[in-house]
């Protein structure tokens, strides 16, 4: 059999975010304004600095207004709280990003919490999980609902299919499960205490891996000719002192088996920041109270 078909995701976050574009000028038309997204990042991580760097220019690439804040790493969670109120109350801003992990100091369910639902463009309140749950419309996390965006696009209907999501957390794996329930799919959600777990993932037609370990899943897990999405997004050595992104999924091993698989990076990660534009969009319609018709 011939190699699985590369997943471009970089080309498909692409088409969106033009997508994204045209609904940011058609909005501004309608409601006399441009749509918000505040990012807040508290401490220096560089990995962190350039993921909401990347956001930032994404955003305004978008027509939109970025807001960018920055608390020092020592910050309390008072003062991380205080912020979210005044971006809850300030109508320029449609959505609310708060870049995770955060310190140890602040506890991270209470500020999720502190953020207005219909600003939770992540999709990490209670309020949204719940929304999601149910089938209610609500935001749903950038990353599972650019990973169902691509599945989609490759298989159409998914209706019947068996899934398996490698990984439980609340950002990946439960909302992906969520997602591809909601589609029809018959899912399984494997975890760190799932037994026989090769032999589960070779039973699946649709295979998600999100569990934050290079080269996890192994070529030979694989049912020929499965659709595999790899979450993963892990830096290795590579030798003579430099680094590389390499996914949850031996890639090349996995290529040789599946019918599609999206590689790392290029594959999800520029997903992620593409329907974040799209939720905040989303947001900012729901507050002018004009209907939403795009994807
Ligand atoms: N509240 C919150 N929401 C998030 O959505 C969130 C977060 N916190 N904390 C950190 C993670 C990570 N994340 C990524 C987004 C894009 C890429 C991305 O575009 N990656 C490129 C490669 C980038 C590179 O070279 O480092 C790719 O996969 O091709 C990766 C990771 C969003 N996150």
């Amino acid at each position: 059999m011939s190699d699985a078909a590369i997943i471009d995701g970089k080309a498909h976050a692409a088409a969106l975010r033009a997508q994204v574009a045209d609904g940011v000028a058609a909005f501004a038309a309608a409601a006399g304004r441009v749509p918000g997204l505040a990012v807040v990042l508290v401490g220096e991580d560089p990995a962190s600095q350039v993921y909401v760097r990347s956001k930032g220019q994404a955003t305004e690439a978008a027509g939109m207004a970025s807001f960018s804040h920055r608390l020092p790493a020592e910050a309390s969670e008072a003062e991380l709280l205080a912020l979210i109120a005044l971006l809850n109350a300030d109508s320029a801003v449609d959505g609310i990003l708060v870049q995770l992990p955060l310190p140890h100091q602040i506890d991270e369910d209470r500020v999720i919490a502190a953020i207005h639902p219909d600003k939770d463009v992540d999709g990490f309140s209670i309020a949204n999980v719940g929304r999601l749950s149910v089938g209610q419309p609500g935001f749903v996390p950038c990353t599972p609902l650019g990973c169902a965006m691509l599945l989609e696009d490759r298989l159409g209907d998914l209706a019947g299919l068996d899934a398996i999501v490698i990984g439980r957390s609340n950002i990946v794996g439960k909302p992906m499960a969520q997602l591809l329930l909601a589609r029809n799919c018959t899912v399984t959600i494997a975890h760190s205490r799932t037994r026989d777990l090769a032999e589960k993932v070779r039973r699946a037609d649709i295979v998600v891996a999100a569990v934050g370990r290079p080269h996890f899943v192994r070529g030979d897990w694989i049912k020929p000719g499965a659709t595999v999405i790899d979450v993963g997004i892990n830096r290795i050595e590579a030798g003579d002192g430099k680094t590389r992104l390499v996914g949850d999924v031996a890639f090349d091993e996995a290529r040789a088996v599946a019918g599609a698989i999206t590689p790392v990076p290029g594959g999800v990660g520029p997903m992620t920041i593409a329907v974040l534009m799209r939720n905040t969009l989303v947001a900012a319609h729901r507050t002018a109270g004009l209907p939403y018709t795009g994807i």
